[in-house]
């Protein structure tokens, strides 16, 4: 693997310079720009490009029912809490949904974390105001800083070299979890049974007492539990910030290929994805599996035209479709794009991200999603897709291993008073520990019916 050396792969590569970005910084300084961008070329990758390979071939797999996906973590990633037990409480809360949703879905569970990398969000407005004072929006922790002074919310491109260190330690810490006894199955389903003690999770505990009595059937029948103390894990974020995807890009000699080393799988947001514009001829460039939003105004023609663009070769397990309708959407708006991919003969996974087209303020100002809406986009999506006999392939969650409270309702019945508490994010609510596994035990459900 090495920086793009090949003059005409590197020329299309850099294509995208010449259309419009949208979301992008306006850097004031354009050479410091440059500098921390040749630097970034130089680096070593964050992932392999064989990783990455894995990954689509397991995507395939989700694609045709075979497997499901489950990616998750933050809104937005901050340098701060880029800390071992953050990362470590994210990690265990994905590895505990995986278990509860394998159970229920009977397949692998593929597990992708928006994680060391997710430092960049496009915004509704360039701007914020506060008591009359107007600043450039916080644009995530890889463009400027989240107070609300001028010098904090200048653009700053050291903070993309900032960006790719803390992942380089964020994918480490990951590796070390998933791969040593961390992930032990046994002990994850211990949390779970943890997690089972409050009362106010007691209707999930004939779901873990079926999982409870499933690992002891294979303790009898001899498996092999110290081959699952390690898990594959996959890396992902939205491709947002260009300079930064374009200078981790690297040429895979082994296939002739460029792959974006900045994570195994990247997405293209609902702002980002117009067809003439630099996110999506970036990423047709690669060959990285890809994921494209799509929120309730897509029509069958732009989901169509995306297909042919981003895989015209049609290879499955490329191209993901994260749709993000809304709950009261989803079951108008989702069977014509599935319909019309799937008489296309496109070989596209659908996954569910339940979060995006669900927020709202609540009554007491707080960005919020309910609990109960997140689960009904959840349940449409099944519906949608049991009703045309295509597969569901996947969830994409906003979630957090710890404590906080940013979203509505669940078992523990977070209250718009209660909001205040513990809201910690920067810009959307995630699902705390305990409702992403309340989640889990719904979805798993669904998987089984
Ligand atoms: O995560 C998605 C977007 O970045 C986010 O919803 C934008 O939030 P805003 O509408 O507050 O800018
Ligand atoms: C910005 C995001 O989503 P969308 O592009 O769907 O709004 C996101 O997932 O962080």
């Amino acid at each position: 693997m090495s920086t793009v050396a090949d003059p005409a792969l590197a020329a299309g590569l850099d294509h995208f310079r010449t259309l419009q970005a949208r979301q992008q910084p306006v850097w004031p300084d354009r050479e410091a720009l440059a500098a921390v961008a040749e630097r970034l070329e130089q680096a070593a990758p964050l992932v392999v490009p064989a990783e990455a390979d894995l990954l689509r071939d397991r995507l395939a797999a989700a694609g045709r029912g075979e497997a499901f996906l489950l990616q998750g973590g933050d809104c937005a990633e901050t340098f701060a809490d880029a800390n071992a037990t953050r990362i470590r409480n994210k990690i265990r809360t994905i590895l505990q949904m995986a278990v509860i949703l394998t159970h229920g879905a009977s397949t692998p569970v593929v597990k992708m974390g928006r994680l060391a990398g997710q430092y960049a969000k496009p915004r509704s407005s360039d701007d914020e105001e506060r008591d009359g004072v107007t600043l450039p929006a916080y644009r995530g922790d890889m463009v400027n800083g989240f107070d609300f002074t001028p010098e904090s919310r200048v653009p700053n491109p050291e903070r993309l070299e900032q960006a790719y260190r803390i992942s380089a330690a964020t994918a480490n810490v990951v590796r070390a979890f998933t791969k040593g006894g961390f992930a032990d199955l046994r002990q994850v389903h211990e949390w779970n049974r943890g997690f089972m003690r409050n009362p106010a999770y007691a209707r999930y505990e004939a779901t873990a007492e079926e999982i409870d009595r499933a690992i002891r059937f294979m303790h009898a029948c001899g498996a092999d539990f110290d081959a699952l103390r390690t898990v594959e894990f996959f890396l992902s974020h939205e491709a947002l910030i260009l300079d930064y995807e374009r200078a981790l890009t690297r040429h895979d000699q082994r296939t002739g290929r460029a792959y974006d080393t900045s994570a195994h799988f990247l997405w293209i947001g609902e702002r980002t994805r117009q067809l003439d514009g630099a996110h999506v001829d970036l990423l047709s460039r690669v060959a990285n599996p890809i994921g494209v939003k799509l929120g309730p105004t897509t029509t069958p023609a732009d989901a169509l035209a995306l297909v042919e663009r981003l895989n015209p070769d049609n290879v499955p397990g490329r191209l993901t479709f994260i749709t993000r309708m809304g709950a009261a959407r989803v079951r108008d708006v989702l069977p014509t794009l599935v319909e019309a991919v799937t008489w296309s003969g496109a070989s596209v996974t659908w996954v569910t991200d339940p979060m995006h087209g669900n927020t709202i303020t609540s009554a007491s100002g707080y960005k919020t999603r309910r609990f109960t809406d997140v689960l009904d986009e959840v349940a449409g999506f099944f519906e949608v897709h049991r009703s045309l006999g295509t597969v569901p392939g996947g969830l994409h969650m906003e979630l957090t291993g710890d404590d906080v409270t940013e979203v509505l309702g669940g078992s523990e019945e977070i209250s718009d008073e209660g909001l205040a508490l513990r809201y910690e994010t920067l810009v959307d609510p995630r699902l705390n520990h305990q409702q992403s596994l309340e989640m889990a035990f719904q979805v798993a459900k669904m998987l089984r019916d």
